[in-house]
């Protein structure tokens, strides 16, 4: 995707322990024009396999997967990392590691929202290592819904998340691929695949 590519190239900087800033653009403030291409981007991909529902993670996962969602007609699911009161009743659970917060945390989503009739695509913000996805692969998995195929907008090639996803058996789409990045400035982007 272009445009995403030139914001990266434009905005991205580089922070110690391997993590890309693009807070102008994803993680902080949202480009909605840019935002909207990203939905159309995945949808053009998706939309053939027929998905019944997108499945994301907050926090950053949500404004791709909702511009995904609204372009598919299809409603949008994402995963809690805290269990509010009002998910009351049975829930499927998973852990995955923080990247940008640290620590472990407890991924939930309620049976209420997410079962066998469903057929899922899961859209987030970030392909690094994969280990996010495939916790939330499993939750798919425990509810009976088929996984459809995995987007993502950003992929850093180098963490090796596609080969580690790639036991899922479904197609993997990222946007924009970041090839090689320091902290002496080097950030090699182009478009994802
Ligand atoms: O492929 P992985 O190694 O699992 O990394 C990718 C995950 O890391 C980030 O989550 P994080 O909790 O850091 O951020 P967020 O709250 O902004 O979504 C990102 O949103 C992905 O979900
Ligand atoms: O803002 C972010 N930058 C990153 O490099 C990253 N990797 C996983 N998750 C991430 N989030």
């Amino acid at each position: 995707m272009r445009a995403l590519v030139d914001a990266i190239r434009a905005q991205g900087t580089v922070l110690p322990g391997g993590i890309l800033k693009v807070d102008g653009l994803i993680n902080h403030q949202l480009l909605p024009q840019l935002t909207r291409e990203m939905g159309e981007t995945f949808a053009q991909t998706f939309r053939p396999l027929k998905p019944s529902k997108v499945v994301t993670i907050e926090v950053s996962g949500i404004a791709p997967a909702l511009a995904t969602a609204m372009v598919l007609g299809v409603p949008m699911v994402y995963a809690r990392k805290k269990r509010p009161v009002t998910m009351q009743g049975s829930v499927y659970t998973a852990q995955s590691v923080s990247r940008t917060k640290g620590g472990v945390v407890e991924l939930f989503i309620s049976h209420e929202f997410l079962g066998s009739q469903d057929r899922v695509v899961v859209i987030d913000d970030f392909l690094a290592s994969g280990g996010t996805l495939l916790a939330l692969a499993d939750m798919i998995r425990e509810s009976g819904a088929q996984l459809l195929g995995l987007g993502c907008v950003v992929e850093k090639a180098f963490e090796h998340g596609r080969a580690n996803l790639a036991s899922l058996g479904v197609p993997v789409r990222t946007l924009a691929n970041i090839v090689r990045m320091d902290e002496g400035g080097t950030l090699v982007v182009e478009a994802g695949h």
